[in-house]
């Protein structure tokens, strides 16, 4: 276990929406955050995107090589750009989650990594938690805490990301640890944009329906919206998680429906399922801090602020960038690993105990390209 030390990290996260390879620096000692660096963002060309759709819901033993080649090469592109990184924090590319059943899979190699970088790369995140009886999943959580603190937070607050999947992290800043009873309460709330990409992507050729264009011009069917919500998921008690295809079928609940109150009635599902998240928090929080690319959906964020009696706000209110924020998550996860600090714990992912997860790979070469 290295001492509290800090230290600039790179982490670096590719998500479940498949848009490309998100990477960022923090200078944490993996309690505190110290500050924010440089980030950077490196798209998947549409061929890239198509490979790596083709290998979702595949498990190790599969043939995935041409995935594998394209998340490792994104990866090495994007992270040689930086300089003076201790370390990296490595997630690779969620291919298939099953907590309940054959567990998770990340694809991305972190020791070809670290050789390729130079430097040592934390990487397999998820497994050490699954195999202590948790859900592997969300891990941001412990650095949705030090956020909390860094700014100043002295109340409970949320953040919920609304990524391909949506998730929700309920933080009591005023606790000594985010191990700590009490401390932190994250699950993910359903889906929240994959559902509306796949649409868009049938019906129009688009990956996303910006600014909710589509959605605004539709009405939310009541009759789908309660089919949705009767999905046992939304009563089961947290911690919980999902795979980004878990809820592929509610596309066919709006089947019959034209193109906008198809779209209104996705993303009016996603909001329910945030609002029936919010109903598991152990108390309201002060604000709901949004981040991931459904911030930038107007009609979503507008269907949250009517049903809440709290701030809805992007995580930019309080000086975050809600499009870095996961790969700074890993950046920070990174620093705790290194330090055998705990990475997950009951509140997070239902794990039996507290656990530090994550794989540290070093390079057996001295030959650097970084720093
Ligand atoms: N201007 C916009 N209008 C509407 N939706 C948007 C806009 N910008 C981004 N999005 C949505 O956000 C998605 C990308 O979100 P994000 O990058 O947070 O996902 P991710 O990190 O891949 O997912 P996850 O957090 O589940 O791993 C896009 O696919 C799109 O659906
Ligand atoms: C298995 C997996 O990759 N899950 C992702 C996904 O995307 C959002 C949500 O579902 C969350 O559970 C998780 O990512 C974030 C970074 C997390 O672990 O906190």
């Amino acid at each position: 276990m290295l001492k509290a030390e800090r230290m600039w990290a790179l982490g670096a996260m590719s998500g479940t929406s498949l848009d490309g390879v998100d990477a960022a620096m923090v200078e944490t000692d993996g309690e505190v955050i110290f500050g924010f660096g440089d980030s950077t963002y490196r798209p998947y060309s549409a061929q890239e995107q198509g490979v790596l759709g083709r290998a979702l819901g595949k498990w190790p033993g599969e043939n995935v090589s041409e995935a594998l080649r394209i998340v490792q090469t994104a990866h090495e592109d994007v992270l040689s750009g930086f300089d003076g990184a201790a370390l990296v924090g490595f997630h690779g590319q969620t291919l298939a989650h099953e907590p309940r059943g054959r567990g998770t899979y990340q694809i991305g190699d972190g020791a070809a990594l670290a050789e390729a970088l130079g430097i040592p790369v934390v990487w397999d995140f998820r497994s050490a938690d699954m195999e202590l009886g948790g859900e592997g999943a969300p891990l941001a959580p412990f650095f949705h805490f030090a956020c909390a603190r860094w700014i100043g937070a002295e109340a409970p607050v949320a953040f919920l990301n609304l990524g391909g999947v949506g998730n929700l992290t309920w933080v009591d800043p005023s606790r000594r640890a985010p191990e700590s009873d009490g401390a932190l309460l994250a699950f993910d709330t359903g889906p929240a944009n994959a559902p509306i990409n796949d649409l868009m992507m049938a019906r129009c050729g688009q990956p996303y329906d910006k600014g909710g264009a589509v959605a605004r011009k539709g009405t939310v069917a009541q009759g789908a919206l309660e089919l949705f919500l009767a999905e046992p998921y939304f009563m089961r008690m947290p911690p919980k998680s999902l795979d980004r295809d878990a809820f592929k079928d509610m596309i066919g609940l709006v089947g019959e429906l034209s193109d906008a109150d198809a779209a209104a009635t996705l993303t009016g599902m996603s909001a329910a399922a945030v609002l029936q998240a919010m109903e598991h928090c152990p108390s309201p929080p002060e604000r709901l801090l949004v981040t991931g690319g459904g911030r930038h959906n107007p009609v979503l964020m507008e269907m949250l602020r009517v049903s809440l009696d709290f701030p809805v706000e992007p995580v930019e209110s309080v000086g975050l960038d809600g499009d870095m924020l996961e790969a700074q998550a890993f950046a920070h996860l990174a620093v705790r690993v290194a330090r055998g600090l705990p990475t997950s714990c009951p509140g997070t992912t239902g794990v039996r105990a507290a656990v530090s997860g994550g794989t540290i790979s070093r390079p057996q070469q001295s030959k650097r390209i970084a720093g």
